[in-house]
């Protein structure tokens, strides 16, 4: 008999859609099993202001497929000149709910981020105030870092300090990839969150480097070493409010992956959910599934579960999905995670 599994329809808190032509082919994949995003401001130039966050959800609400109940919720990209009084009303009009930081450097599209964290505090303060949600990109920049060590740095000589000068701050780690990650999430109390991606549960980094080097498993952070995969494992399966999902699916076409010096980031929108139920049920957690993708997030964030759900089935034979999705801007490469996965989403 075939296994089912039902669950409240899952939101994904953290998701790149890009804008434009690509924006347009990537979205229905999202759109096709959550019902809500965080959507990430790192757009060339970002979304910095509440007006320019209120456009950007005009054109994702609209390039939606007809039909589909999908609700963007919007972030601004912190910068040192960010106006605190444009935060506070974009949060209090309910159109921003979460402010990004990206020290400088850092990531995809983040020279526009913060160099010094003092020049952010007048924001940062207001944002404590109003409980407004910091989600940071937690690596440090510094060249003299190695660049699998930049989170473990950036816990304690950047966000420790920060969260001890400002208690009150709702801090959410974003894509979290290593056990130093995961015991400071822990331990954090109720104002620290932690999302956690799809292929962080799958890859270490010798899948990214041995035999070859795959340019669709590069992402930032980084795949750790196999200790940290299944430190993030056990957090993710353990029902734990901290801990939830951000895909971080991130897409670049085909040409800017398979480069010379190709782009960071893993495409996990079309297939999440069948490789976290694959993920669950291997570390025999099915029954936290739901916590991890459907019931945590909204908690931190002070929204409602959604009212609607989505039913996973196993089958006998294993799935298939889109090797690639062909966007309008080019060819996006699928998550590949390189074993054969039995679950699937019901339509
Ligand atoms: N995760 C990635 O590797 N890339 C993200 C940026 C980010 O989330 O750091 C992107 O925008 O491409
Ligand atoms: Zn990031
Ligand atoms: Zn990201």
């Amino acid at each position: 008999m075939t296994q089912t599994l039902t669950l409240i329809r899952p939101d994904d808190w953290h998701l790149h859609l890009r804008d434009g032509a690509m924006l347009q082919g990537v979205l229905p994949e999202s759109a096709r099993h959550f019902a809500r995003a965080i959507i990430m401001p790192n757009l060339v130039p970002p979304v910095v202001t509440g007006a320019q966050a209120s456009a950007y959800r005009d054109r994702i609400l609209a390039a939606l497929p007809e039909g589909a109940a999908f609700q963007p919720l919007m972030t601004l990209y912190l910068t040192e000149s960010t106006d605190a009084g444009d935060v506070a009303a974009a949060h209090a009009s309910g159109l921003v709910k979460a402010v990004k930081l990206y020290p400088a450097g850092a990531t995809t599209n983040s020279h526009g981020g913060v160099h010094n964290i003092d020049k952010v505090m007048p924001v940062l303060e207001k944002m404590a105030q109003i409980g407004l949600p910091l989600c940071v990109h937690g690596e440090v920049t510094t060249h003299d870092v190695d660049i699998f060590d930049r989170e473990a740095v950036f816990i304690d000589t950047v966000l420790d300090p920060l969260r001890r000068r400002l208690p009150d701050l709702r801090v959410v780690m974003e894509h979290i990839t290593t056990e130093e990650g995961v015991a400071y999430a822990r331990e954090g109390g109720p104002n620290l969150g932690a999302t956690i991606t799809t292929h962080h549960l799958i890859l270490n980094r010798n899948h990214l480097l041995v035999g070859g080097i795959r340019p669709h498993y590069y992402c930032l952070p980084v795949a750790k070493r196999e200790k940290h995969r299944l430190a993030l494992r056990a957090a993710a399966t353990s029902g734990l409010g901290r801990f939830f999902l951000g895909t971080d699916s991130a897409p670049h076409v085909d040409a800017a992956k398979e480069t010379g010096c190709g782009c960071a980031g893993c495409f996990t929108a079309t297939n999440t959910m069948p490789l976290l139920a694959h993920v669950f049920e291997e570390e025999g957690a099915l029954d936290r599934l739901e916590a991890f993708t459907s019931r945590n997030g909204p908690a931190f964030y002070g929204l409602p579960v959604n009212d609607t759900s989505l039913r996973l089935a196993r089958h006998d034979a294993p799935q298939t999905w889109p090797e690639k999705i062909y966007t309008e801007a080019g060819p996006v490469t699928v998550f590949n995670p390189g074993f054969p996965v039995h679950w699937a989403v019901e339509a």
